[in-house]
């Protein structure tokens, strides 16, 4: 105690010290008898501060002057400032008489506020119980584990269950289908999911909540109408569902694969042996690199790898690498989230992950920007996609068949392709011939084209004329079977009732001889001119070979030779 007095004693004093309550003890005359340390502090915000006249002040301005004074039981409720004082005055009497009064003050001004807070805080709890008795929807709460820690009055009569039988279970032994659990690991919302639940379909939303930043559970809502409405709902969902399916049958009718190795027409012996290749690369897992000039078949190949493959029944996707700007080739292939650029208005799936499972056909790789090739070597390494905008990647299980008619070697010395890449891509390779190094493919593969005119058109052009054949084995094809299906073809069309293609259908720079217009090497254009001189003499000479070595001034044998070597016999 801060002040001694006559009738206190020593450990009173220490007890009244280690209290929290100022304790006051005076006469009725107001005169202090003594004053315990937390008085000192409420009176002067020090201990041992001796002034008789702030305490009764302060006591004055608590309202308990008259209770001293008449030595009155009372107990009071004080405001000072922003403080709220419990203020106890109580009499003590010595022999018999009143004469002296304790006053207890406490400040309960911290107490009022956590009793305000208590009070809110009961007043929600009992809202949340309300909203969760009476929510027209499902609700269900679960802690970080999955565990449930309330469920809706609905929810619970929709699924048949009480309180006990939910309250501690793992959600997935009470909901069916349910996500609530990932959603309590993954930490990401998903919203109006569409979610089975004894054979309706609930629209479901699961939204994870925190706790002192630590994901702490997830509230799921499901959306439920009354039951004759939700069997409404369910049949127009169920048409839906039928109406999709046939949609995403037909997209991947479209997403498959068009060519089997079968179309692929030859006679060339380097080509049969390039098809056989493909056959058992086809049974493979690994990535295909298919090389050749624009036009030789390349990406029939692709298609025809993908048809003979154990993923035949899964998606074939192609990208034109060059086709497609640069600006847009990665949303193009990895798709991105909604709102991950300006114009990106909803979410988009990539290529790779439309190829999932199945084959992808990157077409024309060699002109794959180089920042966009460091992307695809990223998904081939480690299997993953990741839509831009997007916080984690995908896994996806592709096979990559790529093909272009640039020299990749020569690029990655040129540091315009990557070797890395490159080494990843041609597990295989295929390199296809161009059609002038294989002429015997030229009239077999008119003749197929005429043929399918021929189904198309419902006309009977039967072939090619000697002499024209003799022109197209002249040229060199720099745009190899396309250039050539492309002639047939208007060929076909300038036709005017005759049975067979006759020289003057043909394209002037072919029936002109410009042979060397390509920039063939020598040997090349001398053959060429060979096999053209040997074909118009055959012709003259109607097939007879001794008068046409004759007329060539060369012998029989040579001849024979000859024929052989450009597959003219
Ligand atoms: N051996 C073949 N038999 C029949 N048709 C063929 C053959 N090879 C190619 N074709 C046809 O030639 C055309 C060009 O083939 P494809 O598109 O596969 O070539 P490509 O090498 O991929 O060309 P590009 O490099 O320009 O993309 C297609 O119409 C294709 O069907």
């Amino acid at each position: 105690m801060g002040e001694p007095s006559q009738t206190s004693q020593i450990p009173l004093n220490h007890i009244l010290d280690t209290i929290s309550n100022a304790v006051f003890l005076m006469n009725k005359k107001k005169e202090f008898l003594c004053l315990n340390t937390s008085a000192h502090y409420l009176i002067s915000g020090s201990a041992g501060y001796n002034s008789h006249e702030k305490a009764g002040d302060f006591l004055s301005k608590l309202g308990v002057d008259d209770a001293i004074a008449e030595g009155e039981d009372k107990s009071a409720t004080a405001l000072m400032g922003d403080l709220t004082y419990q203020v106890n005055v109580i009499p003590m009497a010595s022999k018999g008489h009143p004469d002296r009064v304790v006053v207890l003050v406490e400040d309960v001004s911290q107490a009022g506020e956590l009793s305000r807070q208590f009070e809110a805080c009961q007043r929600e709890t009992s809202l949340l119980k309300h909203i969760l008795e009476t929510a027209y929807d499902g609700l269900v709460v679960t802690d970080a584990n999955g565990r449930i820690t309330m469920m809706s009055n609905a929810y619970k009569g929709f699924l048949g269950v009480t309180d006990q039988e939910v309250v501690g279970k793992h959600i997935t032994e009470v909901v069916e289908n349910t996500r609530l659990h990932i959603v309590a690991k993954t930490g990401v919302a998903e919203i109006n999911d569409i979610q089975r639940i004894q054979g309706n379909h609930m629209v479901a939303s699961r939204i994870p909540y925190t706790v002192d930043g630590k994901l702490a559970g997830v509230v799921g809502k499901v959306i439920f109408q009354d039951v004759d409405e939700l069997g409404e709902i369910n049949k127009k969902l169920d048409i839906m569902e039928k109406e999709l399916n046939r949609y995403r049958n037909e997209i991947s009718k479209l997403h498959k694969a068009r060519y089997c190795m079968d179309v692929i027409f030859t006679r060339n012996a380097r080509m049969e042996s390039l098809k056989n290749h493909a056959r058992v690369i086809a049974q493979s897992d690994s990535n295909v690199l298919i090389l050749g000039e624009s036009g030789t078949g390349k990406e029939l190949f692709a298609h025809a790898i993908h048809q003979e493959s154990p993923r035949s029944f899964q998606p074939f996707i192609r990208v034109n690498c060059a086709a497609i700007p640069e600006n847009l080739l990665e949303s193009e292939l990895f798709g991105h989230e909604k709102g991950a650029f300006t114009g990106a208005a909803s979410t988009k799936l990539g290529k790779f992950e439309l190829a999932n499972n199945g084959t992808i056909f990157l077409d024309e790789i060699g002109d794959m920007p180089l920042q966009m090739q460091a992307k695809i070597l990223r998904v081939l390494q480690e299997g993953e996609v990741e839509h831009i905008g997007a916080s984690r990647p995908k896994r996806v299980d592709v096979r990559v068949i790529a093909a272009t008619n640039k020299n990749l070697s020569e690029m990655v010395e040129k540091k315009t392709f990557r070797e890395d890449l490159l080494y990843r891509l041609n597990v295989f390779t295929l390199t296809i011939p161009p059609l002038k190094r294989r002429r015997e493919d030229i009239e077999l593969i008119a003749g197929h084209a005429i043929c399918a005119l021929n189904r198309k058109m419902k006309r009977g052009v039967k072939g090619v004329s000697p002499k024209a054949s003799c022109l197209l084995q002249a040229y060199s094809w720099p745009g190899n079977i396309r250039e050539l299906k492309n002639v047939v073809e208007r060929a076909y069309h300038i036709m005017e009732g005759e049975e067979l293609i006759q020289p003057w259908h043909l394209p002037h720079f072919l029936r002109g001889g410009n042979i060397n217009a390509s920039q063939e090497p020598l040997k090349y254009i001398l053959e060429n001119m060979e096999r053209k001189v040997i074909t118009e003499r055959l012709i003259l000479h109607s097939g007879n070979k001794t008068k046409t070595a004759a007329d060539l001034g060369i012998s029989r044998v040579a001849l024979h030779k000859k024929l052989e070597k450009y597959s003219m016999k």
